[in-house]
């Protein structure tokens, strides 16, 4: 399906009733399409009222759940594609939709097979085939992102989008129109679903009133962390471009709104394809390994009920901070009074329970930082927690460094340069990251090494080891005299 060109755009957007005030749809350097000013444009004072429309979009062009419920109404045959398949979320209910779109427009598909179109059939040659996110990189080109922490959510969201489209193929190919239409004439390919999940993930917006929903040329509006313009819904429920108040925008110059602020670059990579120009600080989350070690490893993680995760994140001041509920509950064992219980109830079912020094906090294990904080304990925790991550984090600095790995795969020619570019760029933001926050939690854990709490708790096993050698050296003894 080969993209449409910007004339052809603005002729459609007539068509369908979309208006275009003082802006239009063209290509901008490295970033596809995008919307530049015909005219200097201004807004001085959101008070007066005068905030130019860029766009105005008539309703009935916006695509959600919604829609796609209306359009099951219209259309018998899709009726029976979500009937069998649909209402599993708004996401799929989309997917599902866009994917009927896209094989509608196939002109070989058998007369008797045609489905009733839609504004969305047509907008869809628009839309770029290749968005760039990593879920369309080719096996050797998500091989840079090794050591990163997009790897682990990138090869999960991989397989549940081959679980997805699975679903798709195994609920529809015994429907005979569906079958015709989906399966017979051009076949989908999973990476046609990779394709309209990265569509929607690059282009979904959150609208006031609508929610969650794709809107058609204004999905052609770049991002800027310095956005000059805005969306909204009108009082006819519109889609509206808006520029920002007190704001100036030359004649010429690009027309930018925001996809959201302090996003790590992790997920400005995964959702949109690529970074902005680094600025100090950052986040990124990482998923903590559990100690398989540990006896009550998997009481912990029933407990707990999510995969555990380690958030850290640096300051545009160069403060770092981390995060990781788990940590706590996997650094405590049965001698500091943890314990679990599997209670029965009359009817026999079994629950486990969480009890720290007799109290139950079955209810408080996501936050064991907020049980422990008050107990002389706190310290001591707090500190094996900031060992074992230190560890970690080290470990995931230590992948992201080597270079040698990175350096064979970025000499291949079947490699993008633009997924060289941004697997490099998203490495360097990591590795910053990571280096500030390790360096952080070894100064933490100086401090905490003195805390009165610790050096108490030390003391006493010091006292108690001793306690064990003036012990053993006695069993010795009287052995000896057995002897
Ligand atoms: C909602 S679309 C915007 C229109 C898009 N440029 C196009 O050609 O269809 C979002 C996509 O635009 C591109 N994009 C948006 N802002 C960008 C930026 N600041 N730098 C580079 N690419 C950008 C990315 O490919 C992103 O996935």
């Amino acid at each position: 399906m080969l993209r449409s060109d910007p004339s052809a755009l603005e002729v459609a957007s007539k068509l369908r009733g979309v208006t275009f005030q003082d802006v239009e749809c063209g290509s901008v350097d490295g970033k596809g399409w995008g919307l530049t000013a015909t005219r200097n444009l201004t807004t001085t004072d959101v008070n007066t009222g005068d905030v130019p429309k860029l766009i105005t979009i008539p309703h009935d062009l916006v695509l959600n759940q919604q829609t796609v419920e209306e359009y099951a109404k219209e259309s018998r045959e899709f009726r029976e594609l979500y009937e069998a398949v649909g209402r599993q979320s708004a996401r799929r209910d989309v997917l599902l939709f866009l994917l009927v779109q896209l094989a509608r427009g196939n002109p070989d598909l058998p007369s008797g097979t045609r489905v009733v179109s839609h504004s969305w059939t047509e907008y869809l040659r628009f839309l770029p085939e290749d968005v760039l996110v990593p879920t369309q990189w080719s096996t050797d080109e998500r091989k840079l992102l090794d050591g990163t922490s997009l790897k682990a959510a990138l090869t999960a969201k991989l397989s549940s989008l081959t679980s997805e489209f699975d679903f798709v193929f195994d609920k529809s190919c015994n429907l005979p129109f569906w079958y015709s239409v989906l399966w017979e004439t051009e076949p989908r390919r999973v990476q046609d679903w990779i394709m309209l999940d990265a569509w929607y993930r690059s282009r979904c917006l959150e609208l006031p009133r609508s929610g969650v929903s794709m809107v058609p040329y204004l999905d052609m509006v770049n991002h800027s962390s310095k956005p000059t313009a805005y969306y909204d819904e009108d009082s006819k429920d519109e889609v509206v471009l808006l520029l920002r108040p007190g704001t100036s925008v030359a004649k010429g110059e690009e027309i930018t709104i925001s996809y959201g602020t302090d996003k790590p670059a992790a997920e400005m990579l995964f959702s949109y394809g690529f970074l902005e120009p680094t600025e100090k600080g950052g986040s990124l989350v990482l998923p903590f390994g559990v100690d398989r070690d540990d006896p009550l490893a998997r009481a912990k993680l029933m407990a707990f009920g999510e995969p555990p995760k380690v958030h850290v994140s640096v300051d545009r001041d160069g403060v770092a901070t981390w995060e990781c509920p788990f940590a706590y509950l996997s650094c405590l064992n049965e001698e500091d009074g943890l314990e679990f219980r599997l209670l029965q109830d009359v009817e026999g079912n079994r629950e486990l329970r969480v009890f720290w020094l007799e109290e139950d906090v079955t209810d408080r294990s996501k936050d064991f930082e907020a049980v422990l904080r008050d107990h002389a304990i706190y310290a001591l925790v707090r500190l094996r927690a900031v060992t074992i991550l230190q560890g970690c984090l080290q470990e995931e600095l230590q992948q992201l460094q080597s270079q040698a790995y990175y350096d064979s795969l970025s000499s291949d020619p079947a490699v993008r340069k633009y997924c060289k570019v941004a697997a490099a760029a998203l490495r360097e933001i990591e590795a910053g990251i990571l280096e500030t926050v390790v360096d952080a939690m070894q100064k933490e854990q100086a401090a905490l090494v003195a805390d009165e709490n610790v050096v108490a708790y030390f003391g006493s096993m010091e006292t108690a080891e001793s306690d064990l050698v003036g012990d053993e050296a006695a069993n010795e003894e009287e052995d000896e005299d057995f002897s």
